[in-house]
């Protein structure tokens, strides 16, 4: 294994080599190296090939910016507009193009189109504008764009691995052309964000994913796989659909589905040991069952049940000090929890977590009792406790027990001395809770009965209404900040404006999403090469993105850094994930004495610069 620090000289020798301009004694052993090297996107790339492949190349790509004497090495002369022009004014044309498009899905179109051609100026002009185009690139619009992915395919991104490909998995990872892989997202399609079944058009999420971890995290551009596994899909109307591109039949289950998903990670896994994998939007319970099968196996985690777990401890341990209180007081909270599936019981085992670790329960049991779930019935009570069912009256709520039972994980959570099923509001008269988490996927469930009631006994009620995307957020932040008298703390998963209050204020908003959460998770396993991901590094991601907003942004009921500071948020996590590792003895990498790992993680971001093209047969 390289250490850091010798990865660090490679990268100078080249850079070296660049500035005296004699190429010629770049040897094939360190054109080799280079590849292995996490920086040198930054110095120099040495091509094996030259010609018009790479103008077509989109990683290798500047477009009009290549210099007259590149185009001569690289045998592209007379193949681009005579006129080299630097990146600022690529950035500008870009962006002229940009904003003349109408729609949020055409802008989305033009950004693919712009990845496909030229990775570089995709990555700086996402990187420019990160909080307008992050709602483009990644929710909402990415939600939109993945229920037409059939319609708007142009060009084909990442792998795909489909029930006819079994058996054939491990021959077909080598058809990728990359043999360094840091990070892998990897979605089956079925559960996307809010939106449910979207069978093989699931692939805009990795993609979009994937553009944040580069963007955000600083991972290479090469260096990243968008993966959907086609397993089918249930969703009828794609089926239907002559233009859909995923297999035609219904989704596999049981047995079938869990052999298909070990064959993927064992080839995967044979050919990149050391890659990061991310789950994604993979529906409950399989989102459960694939990471507790693999979680001590390989280097995994999965997105939606342990980065939003994360980023919403960090919301609610920031809104304990926003309000006055400290985060070691979250066992004082009495939290309410709508939805049950994988983001909503993965949030909660988070927040459990973290009270388990600030040692004020006594007991794993009594922090249960402090969050109460509710699923599509209603609360997660005790059916003991239910009145028996007027049989005369027809017109009365006949009581039906759930038609599937809770698992294992969901049992945790039942309140023995409440009534099984009790709605929303019935619930929050009686428990009167300080903090309303909605992970359901549907509008409307923080009715304005329930959101005036917790408003009552609470000066500054925790609102966080985190399904994705904004249409299917369980409330508005107008309707927070409306049926609170303009005092909620409000936090969706998807963007919302800043509410402009009828006191001539303006009620905060805040974006609590696992963007916050997983490029910098990333930026650590792949900087510390950490063998697996553990709870300690989601709990510390949490209590370090906790700590960035300022007491004066805290006042006002902001709760992190804004979504253009991502950046900046992904070093800070990167680099407590990478001590993490190191502390609890799972990283890989080896770290030279004296060595600061806050720097040694920036200087190994990604930068979307270009780097010259040296042709070396
Ligand atoms: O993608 C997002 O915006 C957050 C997420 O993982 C989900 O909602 O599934
Ligand atoms: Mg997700």
């Amino acid at each position: 294994m390289l250490s850091v620090k010798r990865l660090a000289t490679k990268g100078n020798v080249l850079h070296k080599a660049v500035a005296q301009r004699s190429y010629s004694h770049l040897n094939a052993s360190l054109a080799h190296h280079e590849y292995s090297d996490p920086r040198h996107d930054k110095n120099v790339h040495v091509m094996h090939s030259r010609g018009v492949n790479i103008l077509h190349d989109p990683l290798l790509s500047k477009g009009t910016a290549f210099s007259i004497a590149e185009r001569e090495r690289l045998s592209i002369r007379g193949l681009v507009p005579p006129r080299c022009q630097e990146m600022d004014k690529q950035l500008l044309r870009v962006k002229r193009n940009l904003d003349a498009c109408e729609t949020p899905l055409a802008k989305f179109v033009f950004l693919a189109a712009l990845h496909d051609r030229n990775e570089t100026l995709y990555y700086k002009i996402i990187m420019e504008h990160l909080e307008e185009l992050a709602g483009i690139i990644y929710t909402p619009t990415v939600g939109l764009a993945s229920q037409m992915s059939h319609s708007i395919y142009r060009r084909s991104r990442g792998m795909y691995f489909s029930s006819q490909d079994r058996g054939q998995m491990s021959a077909m990872v080598y058809n990728w052309p990359h043999d360094q892989v840091d990070v892998i997202v990897v979605t089956d399609g079925s559960r996307v964000l809010g939106l449910g079944d979207l069978g093989a058009n699931g692939m805009q999420i990795p993609i979009g994913k994937l553009s944040l971890y580069v963007a955000a995290g600083g991972i290479r551009p090469r260096a990243v796989l968008p993966v959907v596994l086609d397993v089918g899909t249930n969703n009828q109307d794609l089926l239907n659909d002559p233009l859909y591109l995923g297999m035609s039949h219904p989704r596999l289950e049981g047995e079938d589905y869990y052999s298909f998903i070990d064959e993927w990670v064992t080839a995967i896994t044979s050919r990149w040991p050391d890659t990061l994998i991310q789950f994604e939007d993979f529906k409950y319970p399989h989102a459960y069952n694939l990471l507790a099968k693999y979680r001590n196996r390989i280097t995994c985690f999965n997105d939606d049940i342990q980065s939003t777990s994360s980023i919403t401890l960090a919301g609610i341990l920031a809104s304990l000090k926003s309000r006055g209180m400290s985060q070691e007081d979250l066992s004082s909270e009495r939290i309410i929890c709508v939805g049950a599936g994988s983001a909503g019981v993965g949030v909660c085992e988070g927040i459990i977590d973290c009270m388990v670790a600030q040692g004020r329960v006594k007991s794993r049991e009594e922090a249960y009792s402090k969050i109460y779930m509710l699923d599509q019935y209603g609360l997660l009570g005790n059916p003991g406790f239910h009145p028996p069912n007027n049989q005369d009256d027809p017109q009365s709520k006949q009581y039906q027990p759930r038609p599937t039972k809770l698992d294992d994980r969901q049992y945790c959570y039942v309140k023995h001395d409440l009534r099984d099923q009790m709605s929303l509001e019935e619930l929050v008269r009686q428990v009167k809770p300080t903090v309303l988490l909605g992970l359901t996927g549907i509008r409307g469930v923080f009715s304005e009965e329930a959101v005036r009631e917790m408003a009552k006994h609470h000066e500054r009620p925790v609102i966080f209404p985190l399904s994705n995307p904004d249409t299917h957020a369980e409330c508005t932040a107008e309707e927070a900040f409306k049926w609170t008298d303009g005092r909620a703390i409000f936090a969706s998963g998807s963007p919302f404006k800043d509410v402009q209050l009828p006191n001539g204020k303006i009620g905060k908003t805040n974006q609590c999403n696992n963007s916050y959460s997983f490029p910098g998770l990333g930026l650590g396993i792949t900087v510390s090469r950490a063998s697996r991901v553990t709870p300690n590094m989601f709990l510390e991601t949490a209590r370090t993105i906790a700590d960035m907003a300022t007491p004066a942004q805290l006042k006002e009921g902001v709760l992190f850094p804004g979504v253009s500071q991502l950046r900046e948020v992904a070093l800070n996590v990167g680099t407590r994930v990478c001590e993490v590792a190191f502390q609890e003895g799972y990283a890989t990498a080896i770290l030279e004495q004296g060595e600061i790992l806050s720097e040694v993680v920036r200087s190994s971001a990604y930068e979307p610069d270009y780097v010259p093209l040296v042709y070396h047969p």
